[in-house]
């Protein structure tokens, strides 16, 4: 049986969790698919694990021709010793990575504005939902590594995994998938603030560096036999962001997402599943060698509920620069890391 595995960086969020459900929906037959669940705490791990073994017995009909097993990375891209050590665990347990989904990502929101979303929502009920402007986000929070918390969480962190299990996903002609957003625009990132930490749009920063860093490399990657894509999810409820709603905001987001979505937004994808359709396209029904890889696939839906692809060109302005500092960040990295993991069994 031909094996594939796939590692999930937040699988335990509603778009990982179901990124897992469509690879399993999608995967060719005779496969066993490892799925190595990634999260910063073994809980979720656990908590994320019985969820893909429900779908797939009861929900995937892809039992009998379809093997899964599982399993975990326990990492903090925040924590460059922990990304190491996952680099390590990988390194030590796989010769082959056949899928990488950067799905993890946070951002330092520190609740919201509800004035201005009032404000927002009675003068533009779609803009509001679209692209808010209410949500408030810390400036200047630095990581232990002194580094930029967001750009290392969302873009470093993320980058130096990949460039450390390069042999890993070149072997396994791996498909990489970098996950961004619509919020990406390139006034949300200033070329001389590439650590975002003078930005008051971190986070959205930090996805323009994304779609930044995937033009700068996947052509390179391609080389090495690795296909590297850049999707966005459109917009659907997240755990991270229900935590500052009551019953009522809860209901009342609910309902301008789907006027938004019947005044014609393709992007309220609402749930998970749909958004995670552009992840999966272009992973298995995307052909690498027509699909362009310069563009954003978008996950959309129809005024009708109907799901679809829709790509975004990509503004390359910057991306050198932005290469060039990462590269940089990361031999800086590799010098301050060299020591860190040494053999300690002796042969006997
Ligand atoms: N929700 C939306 O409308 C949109 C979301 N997106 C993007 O989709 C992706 C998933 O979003 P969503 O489903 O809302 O996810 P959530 O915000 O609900 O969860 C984020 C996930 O990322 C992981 N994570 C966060 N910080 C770190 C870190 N420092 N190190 C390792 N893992 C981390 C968490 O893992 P754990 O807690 O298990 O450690 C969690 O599983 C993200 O990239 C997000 O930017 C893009 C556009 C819109
Ligand atoms: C207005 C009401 C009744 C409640 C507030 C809902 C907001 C919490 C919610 C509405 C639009 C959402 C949104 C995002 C986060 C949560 C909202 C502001 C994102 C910023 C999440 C990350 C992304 O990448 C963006 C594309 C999302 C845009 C919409």
């Amino acid at each position: 049986m031909n094996r594939k595995v796939a590692i999930v960086t937040g699988t335990n969020s509603n778009l990982g969790l179901n990124t897992v459900f469509r690879l399993i929906e999608t995967e060719d037959s005779n496969v066993r698919l490892t799925v190595v669940v990634t999260s910063r705490t073994l809980p979720r791990v656990q908590e994320v694990i019985v969820q893909i073994k429900d779908f797939y017995n009861n929900k995937s009909k892809r039992v009998g021709d379809l093997e899964i097993d599982f399993d975990y990375l326990l990492v903090d891209f925040t924590n460059m010793i922990s990304v190491l050590n996952a680099y390590y665990d990988i390194n030590n347990k796989y010769d082959a990575i056949n899928y990488l989904f950067v799905n993890a990502a946070q951002g330092i929101f520190d609740g919201i504005d509800w004035f201005g979303a009032v404000k927002e929502v009675l003068t533009s009920p779609l803009d509001a939902v679209t692209n808010p402007t209410y949500k408030i986000q810390l400036v200047g929070v630095k990581s232990k590594d002194d580094m930029g918390l967001i750009f290392q969480a969302n873009v470093f962190g993320p980058y130096y995994f990949i460039s450390k299990i390069l042999p890993q996903l070149s072997k396994g002609k791996a498909y990489i998938v970098w996950v961004s957003s619509i919020m990406s625009d390139p006034k949300y990132l200033s070329l001389n603030d590439i650590e975002l930490l003078k930005s008051d749009a971190s986070y959205e920063g930090s996805k323009r560096l994304v779609d930044l860093l995937h033009l700068a490399t996947y052509k390179d990657l391609k080389k090495l036999g690795i296909n590297q894509y850049v999707v966005q999810p459109g917009i659907f409820t997240s755990h991270s962001f229900s935590k500052y709603l009551n019953f009522f905001t809860y209901f009342g987001m609910l309902f301008l997402f789907y006027l938004a979505r019947w005044l014609g937004s393709p992007w309220h994808n609402i749930d998970g599943y749909k958004a995670a359709n552009a992840s999966v396209y272009v992973t298995r029904l995307a052909n690498p060698n027509f699909e362009k890889q310069d563009v954003k696939y978008g996950s959309a839906t129809s005024r009708d509920g109907m799901p679809y692809i829709k790509t975004l060109p990509i503004d390359p302005t910057g991306a050198s620069d932005v290469f060039a500092y990462i590269q940089k960040k990361k031999l800086e990295w590799d010098e301050k890391l060299k020591d860190q993991i040494v053999e300690t069994r002796v042969p006997v």
